[in-house]
């Protein structure tokens, strides 16, 4: 793949808990190119998690590397990361970690605002529209339900205009028929975007719905389905 813009290479992670090395991720050579929407999926415990938080730059690999959009994270500084982190990736997950306080705009624009830059508010009203969020712009999140406020979460990755998204079982806390309408509109939003979409779950008609899906298992990759073209 020469278009990848997400790279591991030899990827480890283990954890010593007394005697027993837990193997968290034993090996993980993987990669998404840009635009793709990749799934990764498998049981518990193998390592997804893992796996997209080192990726994120929120956790350190015990050896092995991590590329992102032409970077080298393990040679970043702890604030290099950090701006990395808030530049680059738009985090999704599973609680939609909305300030309650604040209402669907303003938690939108939040990270943007945190970051210094200036807020696109043409951009920021495209999103709106594409997640079918207009008429919600003012409420707050405790009045919106599961699938609006995810929506929101979905918003607010997209709006920071990052290079890729991370999304860790954005649909486990909504129902199959809500989880699909959430799913469509972050692939569309994706794309219409152009960032890559890296989704763990263990819900394989989610997965379907991606361009590629990679299985995972005690912490290698066991498929990785076809290589993207597009
Ligand atoms: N901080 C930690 N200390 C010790 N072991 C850990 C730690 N974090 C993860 N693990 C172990 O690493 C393995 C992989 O965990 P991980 O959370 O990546 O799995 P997962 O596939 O995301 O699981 P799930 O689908 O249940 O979220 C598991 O055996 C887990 O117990």
């Amino acid at each position: 793949m020469d278009n990848w813009i997400v790279k591991t290479k030899n990827l480890k992670k283990y954890y010593q808990l007394g005697k027993n090395t837990v193997k968290a991720l034993d090996g993980v050579d993987f990669a998404a190119a840009e635009r793709e929407f990749v799934a990764i999926i498998g049981k518990s415990g193998s390592g997804k998690s893992t796996l997209l938080h080192m990726i994120g730059g929120l956790d350190e690999p015990t050896s092995g590397e991590v590329y992102v959009d032409g970077r080298r994270l393990a040679g970043m500084s702890r604030e290099q990361l950090a701006v990395f982190r808030r530049r680059k990736v738009g985090f999704v997950f599973q609680s939609y970690n909305l300030v309650p306080d604040l209402n669907v705009y303003e938690n939108i624009v939040l990270p943007i605002e945190l970051d210094g830059r200036r807020i696109d508010r043409a951009f920021v009203d495209e999103i709106l529209s594409l997640l079918a969020l207009e008429e919600k712009r003012e409420a707050l999140p405790g009045t919106l339900s599961g699938g609006q406020q995810q929506r929101v979460a979905i918003a607010r990755a997209i709006a920071s205009k990052p290079a890729i998204i991370l999304a860790d079982e954005p649909t486990g806390n909504l129902d199959t028929a809500t989880s699909h309408d959430v799913m469509g509109l972050l692939k569309v939003a994706a794309k219409q975007f152009q960032q890559t979409i890296i989704l763990i779950t263990h819900d394989s008609d989610i997965a379907q719905m991606a361009d590629r899906i990679v299985h995972i298992e005690d912490g290698r990759i066991v498929k990785a389905g076809d290589t993207y073209a597009g």
